[in-house]
């Protein structure tokens, strides 16, 4: 692709370009490690580093443009932009021809539920004999090949090239308030914008709940001419939003627990089996699903929305949700041999914590347990509604280590300690190693009782800890095995 191709994706973003050559670019990147012969290299000022100070390597490695904020005189064609994470979206998509055209693209964004409902979708999908990919925390997944995902929502360069790569018919993606701030999605376009919820997260990175608020808004701005707006409205933001995008002139489908929704929950029962009513267009769905809790209700309730407006037919999506098989690390069970139920999940949220111990009463648990901690260097300020939330919620709470993130174990298990008498009535306790906090609980279950493990879900831990494991689940798989040993022997 030739630079004037670029430059005319670029736009209004470019701020000054002087050069009249035009290089044949034979990639682009945002690395200068990564840098072949032929390629543009755009220049990042990140939170870390400032890429500007990488040029002269990306021009060693054989560079045939750049672009970057600062004001510069290069021996190649330097693009002056006002924003290079735009410029990157904008050229990254140029460059492999604007692949989002080519596939009906739905964006998922909200604080929680994100990664349910796009694992939802996908079935719901796939079961109606549909291709589709998805790009979130858990995994990417293009051409039903898996890889390990570097963020929630890729960087704009990585977007590009996946979605070029993908020969599904749609794609499903997760889009995070940090790629929306950071121009991640620049260049997509988008036919349908799912709103799941929104409360109190990331304000280690957002100064308010509003700005929080706008950058999920933000979302809107990459709509197809023909896209459409799937809003949850169970909550004042969901309303906010949608208030925001009628006033843009974007159709909007929400759901909710009126009949002024295009999509009416009813009826909804949690014990046993989750099973809940949806009514469209005067018909009523009955539906069971999987996934206990009230939270997911209202995913697959989002997900029944979306597939509808795609064209699925209702009884088709009834069906799929009947064998939705879940998703890695959202409240996977691991039964104890006392009868026991144990639980993995990714709840990081003083929301998500509440839907899932609330799950667990409605599984009439006869105690509640629950196992937790905080990542260190993010969003201090829920720390304490969290433990508030698991102290009036569960019978028995445990604060452990989450990862550290460079927290000194120290700091951490001071800041455990501090939260337990400060917010949590001083009745939980602290056991620092996690694994050995999770062997505590196993050892103690008693029958019946629910013993919740929340924040890790299926992430890998980044501490070495006590026993040889390196998931939660995988410890519990340990615990187990251990035990049936112990019996078998003894
Ligand atoms: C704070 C933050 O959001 N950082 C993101 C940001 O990185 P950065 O700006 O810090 O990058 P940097 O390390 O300073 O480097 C700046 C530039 O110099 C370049 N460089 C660097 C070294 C070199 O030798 N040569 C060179 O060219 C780098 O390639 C880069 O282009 O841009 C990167 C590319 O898009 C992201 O991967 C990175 O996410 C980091 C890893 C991260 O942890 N982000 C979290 C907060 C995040 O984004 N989370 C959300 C999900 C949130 C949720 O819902 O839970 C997500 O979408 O993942
Ligand atoms: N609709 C929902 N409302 C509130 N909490 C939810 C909802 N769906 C899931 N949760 C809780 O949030 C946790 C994370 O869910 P999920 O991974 O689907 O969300 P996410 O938005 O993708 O989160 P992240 O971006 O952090 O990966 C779940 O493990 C569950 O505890």
């Amino acid at each position: 692709m030739r630079l004037t191709k670029v430059l005319e994706a670029l736009g209004g973003s470019v701020k000054k370009y002087k050069n009249d050559a035009d290089p044949v670019l034979t990639g682009i990147q945002m690395d200068s490690r990564k840098v072949k012969p032929g390629d543009l290299f755009v220049a990042i000022k990140g939170f870390q580093i400032d890429g500007h100070k990488f040029i002269t390597q990306a021009m060693d490695n054989g560079a045939a443009a750049v672009i970057g904020e600062n004001e510069l005189e290069l021996e190649i064609p330097y693009i002056q932009v006002f924003d290079s994470r735009q410029a990157l979206g904008r050229a990254a998509s140029a460059f492999y021809d604007h692949p989002s055209r080519n596939h009906t693209v739905i964006g998922v964004t909200g604080t929680n539920g994100k990664t349910t409902v796009s694992y939802i979708l996908r079935h719901i999908l796939e079961s109606a004999g549909k291709s589709c990919s998805l790009l979130g925390t858990v995994s990417y997944i293009i051409n039903n090949e898996v890889y390990k995902p570097s963020n929630t929502t890729p960087d704009a360069l990585q977007i590009q090239e996946l979605i070029y790569k993908s020969k599904d018919e749609f794609v499903v993606l997760e889009v995070s308030s940090h790629a929306l701030k950071q121009y991640r999605i620049e260049g997509l376009e988008l036919d349908y914008g799912l709103f799941t919820n929104l409360s109190h997260d990331h304000l280690d990175y957002h100064p308010t709940i509003e700005d929080y608020f706008e950058a999920k808004t933000l979302m809107y701005n990459y709509m197809k001419k023909e896209g459409s707006a799937v809003v949850s409205r169970l909550g004042e933001w969901g309303d906010k939003l949608s208030s925001i995008l009628r006033a843009k002139d974007i159709p909007v489908y929400s759901l909710g627990y009126d009949d002024c929704h295009d999509l009416k929950i009813e009826d909804i029962k949690l014990n046993g089996e989750t099973r809940f009513d949806i009514k469209m267009g005067g018909i009523t769905y009955p539906l069971t699903f999987p996934s206990p809790g009230l939270h997911n209700v209202y995913n697959a309730a989002l997900a029944f929305l979306t597939a509808v407006k795609i064209g699925i037919s209702p009884d088709a999506i009834t069906e799929a949700l009947k064998t939705f098989p879940g998703v890695p690390g959202r409240f996977e069970m691991i039964s104890h041999p006392e009868g026991a139920t144990f639980i993995v999940d990714y709840a990081h949220t003083k929301d998500a914590i509440e839907y899932c111990l609330q799950a667990a009463h409605e599984h009439e648990a006869v105690k509640v347990k629950h196992i937790f901690g905080f990542r260190g260097e993010r969003d201090k300020t829920k720390r304490e509604h969290m433990v508030k939330a698991s102290a009036a919620m569960s019978d028995e709470f445990t604060l452990t280590f989450d990862d550290l993130n460079g927290i000194s174990e120290d700091e951490m298990a001071k800041e455990l300690q501090d939260l337990n008498v400060r917010f949590g009535k001083n009745k939980g306790k602290v056991i620092t190693d996690r694994t050995l906090a999770i062997q505590n609980a196993w050892e103690n279950a008693q029958s019946g009782e629910w013993i919740l493990i929340t924040g890790k879900g299926p992430e890998e831990y980044q501490s070495m800890y006590e026993l040889p494991t390196t998931t939660d689940k995988e410890t519990l798989l340990y615990l187990k095995k251990m035990q049936n040993k112990e019996k078998i022997i003894g």
